[in-house]
């Protein structure tokens, strides 16, 4: 049993809301941001192989879609540590009943949400204020010949991002649209 973060199913199984118990005091306060102890039991598979930090200047700008092909498919948990943005992932597991589902979430530094990817999801954000962090645990390491991407306006996605789509890295404009005939990513 968890106690320091308060899982929240969505309607895309084993994807996971958390939300994160914080200590305060007049000081301030502290929250975890990932502890090997207790997300296991919430779906983390294994040890953390890397932790970024992103920052993003202007609201409006998207990352995304990212994922990461087999045999480097990975589980992210990812957090807004300032600011506030639209968190999005898309089902892409083969087989699932939930395919190219997806769900949106809004993580802030004030909500102490976090939400855990699992592998076989296509995720990325729109930032919502400017001058957003973002903090990501990765449960695989970083191979750019395993990146995979979608566009984060391709129509199929159905993606209602709630700003003008902004700053789209040059990989991410050039992300191709979903193929008729992909049938998912075998994680
Ligand atoms: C994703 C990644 C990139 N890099 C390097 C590659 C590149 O030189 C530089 C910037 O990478 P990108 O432009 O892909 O960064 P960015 O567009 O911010 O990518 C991120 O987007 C969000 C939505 C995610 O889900 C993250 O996992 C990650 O894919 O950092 C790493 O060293 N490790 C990593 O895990």
């Amino acid at each position: 049993m968890s106690t320091r973060f308060q899982p929240q199913p969505t309607a895309l199984a084993g994807l996971t809301l958390l939300t994160r118990a914080r200590f305060g005091d007049e000081r301030g306060f502290l929250s975890r941001l990932f502890c090997a102890e207790e997300l296991p039991a919430l779906g983390w598979p294994g040890p953390v192989m890397q932790v970024n930090e992103t920052a993003t200047r202007f609201a409006g700008t998207v990352r995304g879609m990212h994922f990461q092909h087999a045999p480097f498919a990975e589980c992210k948990l990812v957090t807004c540590v300032q600011g506030r943005i639209l968190d999005v992932a898309v089902d892409l597991r083969r087989g699932s009943p939930t395919f190219l589902q997806h769900v949106t979430v809004e993580l802030s530094e004030d909500n102490a949400c976090s939400l855990l990817i699992p592998a076989g999801f296509a995720h990325g954000f729109q930032a919502l204020s400017d001058n957003v962090r973002m903090i990501y645990m990765h449960s695989a390491p970083f191979r750019p010949e395993a990146e995979g991407g979608l566009h984060a306006q391709d129509p199929s996605l159905k993606i209602d991002w709630p700003q003008p789509v902004q700053k789209l890295s040059a990989r991410d404009q050039n992300h191709p649209l979903l193929a008729p005939d992909f049938e998912g990513l075998i994680v």
